[in-house]
């Protein structure tokens, strides 16, 4: 299906089936939290005025710009990276099995590790290198300014912005009882069914003990066609974790969720595996995904942003998505 424009205006729920039961639950957090923005509005200070952007508002699925000049295949090049990268998948592709994500989900849902603002996690975050990517060695901090500021000068809406400036916050977990980086951070794949080919080192994932289960070693594994990846589960990590902070406590559109919850997916935003199990609302959302991803990717090798100089820009569109100051329940 062909994408529409979408400008900053949250989208309405197109259709759905009788399966998608969290769909309809993130509908009803959706507009909740529109309602609660409605009253806040309504009794705040006018807003303020906004910093130029270079160029005029495009819509979210635009080709990128800031991006022309580079060379795509400097990155993602897994065939030669450092040991760390591939020790990393080793022990990813072994230890998430689908008993693992049940048990993660349930303690996810157990409690609330921390109450933060988005400006204090991402200081907290700061800490962290990733040790699953071969393109950069920045903190987080300037990753997610990097993404965040390449959206911006190409001119994407401003909740797209405020994507790429929180898209990896989620490897808070980190430091909320996490195994590992294994169980946080790399890309992404479903867990219940085989393990497709097109992931990165596939075939380390001959010591997951799934991979010769006798359902979620076939095919489609406990999945059926056509089931919508609401009904998928995908292995755990900053994605998932991340898009369930978001969908109950931003104003964040669905496309700019998805792009939270699947940035991480690319045996499906990018090498095409899995899409046997989209339903339409996935067709959707796998495009507004492919317009995030060179914001993530390729946005690596740009300069290092200053966090000082851009700190106040940010927390505008922060208090405009999420609340002035707000405490998040992480
Ligand atoms: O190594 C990276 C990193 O962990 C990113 O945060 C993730 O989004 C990518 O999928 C992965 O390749
Ligand atoms: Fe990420």
């Amino acid at each position: 299906m062909a994408p529409g424009a979408l400008l900053e205006t949250p989208t309405t729920p197109h259709t759905r089936d009788g399966h998608a039961l969290e769909e309809t639950s993130d509908l009803i957090d959706a507009v909740n939290v529109l309602k609660a923005s409605l009253k806040a509005q309504s009794t705040s200070t006018p807003p303020q005025t906004e910093v130029p952007q270079q160029e005029p508002e495009q819509d979210i699925y635009t080709a990128s710009k800031f991006d022309s000049q580079k060379e795509k295949s400097n990155f993602r090049q897994y065939e030669t990276a450092c040991d760390r990268v591939r020790n990393f998948y080793t022990e990813q592709h072994t230890k998430q099995t689908y008993a693992y994500n049940l048990a993660a989900r349930a303690s996810f849902h157990s409690s609330t590790r921390a109450e933060m603002t988005v400006w204090e996690a991402m200081e907290k975050l700061n800490t962290l290198i990733d040790e699953s990517d071969p393109d950069t060695s920045l903190s987080q901090i300037e990753h997610l300014l990097q993404s965040a500021e390449a959206i911006r000068r190409d001119g994407k809406p401003r909740w797209m912005q405020l994507v790429g400036l929180i898209h990896d916050l989620g490897k808070l977990l980190f430091f909320y009882g996490a195994e590992g980086q294994w169980d946080v951070v790399g890309d992404t794949f479903p867990v219940g069914c085989a393990f497709s080919s097109k992931i990165i080192y596939p075939e380390t994932f001959t010591a997951n003990p799934d991979s010769r289960h006798e359902v979620y070693g076939t095919e489609k594994g406990v999945y059926e066609e056509g089931c919508g990846l609401d009904n998928v589960m995908l292995s755990w990590g900053h994605d998932e974790y991340l898009y369930l902070v978001m969908k109950g406590q931003s104003r964040i559109p669905e496309e700019g969720l998805a792009m939270i919850r699947y940035h991480s997916f690319y045996p499906w935003h990018s090498a095409g595996a899995y899409r046997w199990m989209m339903d339409e609302k996935d067709g959707r959302m796998l495009e507004a995904v492919k317009a995030f991803n060179p914001y993530d990717l390729y946005s690596k090798s740009d300069e290092v942003p200053r966090v000082e100089d851009l700190k106040d820009y940010y927390m505008d569109i922060i208090e405009e998505f999420i609340g002035k100051d707000k405490k998040l329940k992480w």
